[in-house]
């Protein structure tokens, strides 16, 4: 197993709590969806899974390594796609790489060019469009090669279309390189359309409140009637009644 979360729980100074008593398991190459209310601690989480937040409570292990401890390699994406405005789209995806920027060049190319963004290594930011720039968030969160890609709401701010591209994308490139995939969403169509599992969380303080498996084989059908029956579960965990 690669990742486990046993009884773990986030306090803040300020005595806000984001999750409590948390507890799953993510297993190499599976893709595991977060969902919940807002404020349930799902950013949270990632945060802590990834090391950047160090004081939470209980075990959150990476090959059984404390995630506070960890430097294994970990992608984050997030919302937006926090490009540097100064740099490149190709300096974008090398940024951080440190030493390696050089030797990474021709990686970066490669990555850009299965992300649709060959031609645009040398635009800056400002010249793309939101799809575009989240394009070359994917590629800068997948330079290190990580085991483990978090991804925080990383299509909620794109229109509809971009975002079924960038979820066919997504999961395109997850065959090649079969990343551990965490990912947070609002949007259970998503949710079901990508992922191996889902974690339902409920509440503030957030806690798990049940674990889904998908288990419809890929390609999947985004009107699939077994994904359609699965949503109404959810929805009914949330108290969120169907508009569709
Ligand atoms: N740095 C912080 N200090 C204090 N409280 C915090 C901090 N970060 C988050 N919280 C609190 O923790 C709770 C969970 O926040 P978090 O952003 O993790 O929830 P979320 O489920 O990701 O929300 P959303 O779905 O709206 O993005 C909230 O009550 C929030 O106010």
């Amino acid at each position: 197993m690669l990742l486990s979360v046993k009884n773990s729980s986030r306090k803040f100074d300020n005595g806000n709590v984001a999750f409590t008593d948390v507890s799953f398991t993510a297993n190499s190459g599976e893709i595991v969806g977060l969902l919940g209310t807002s404020g349930c601690g799902k950013s949270t989480l990632l945060r802590t899974i990834s090391g950047l937040d160090k004081g939470y409570t209980g075990n959150i292990s990476i090959h059984e390594k404390e995630a506070r401890d960890n430097n294994e390699n970990i992608g984050f994406m997030f919302q937006e796609p926090r490009l540097m405005p100064w740099l490149t789209v190709l300096e974008n995806v090398v940024f951080g790489m440190k030493g390696k920027k050089n030797c990474k060049t021709n990686e970066a190319m490669n990555l850009l060019a299965q992300v649709g963004l060959k031609g645009f290594e040398h635009h800056y930011p400002k010249e793309l469009s939101g799809g575009m720039a989240q394009r070359v968030a994917i590629a800068r969160a997948l330079i290190t090669s990580p085991e483990i890609l978090l991804l925080d709401e990383p299509f909620s701010a794109l229109d509809a279309f971009t975002k079924m591209q960038l979820q066919d994308l997504l999961l395109t490139i997850w065959g090649r390189k079969k990343a551990t995939m965490l990912l947070v969403t609002h949007d259970i169509d998503e949710a079901l359309y990508l992922c191996d599992r889902l974690l339902v969380f409920r509440g503030q303080p957030g806690e798990l409140c049940e674990e889904i498996n998908v288990s419809k084989e890929r390609p999947r059908s985004r009107g699939d009637e077994q994904l359609a029956k699965q949503k109404e579960v959810i929805l009914s965990l949330l108290n969120v009644e169907n508009s569709n």
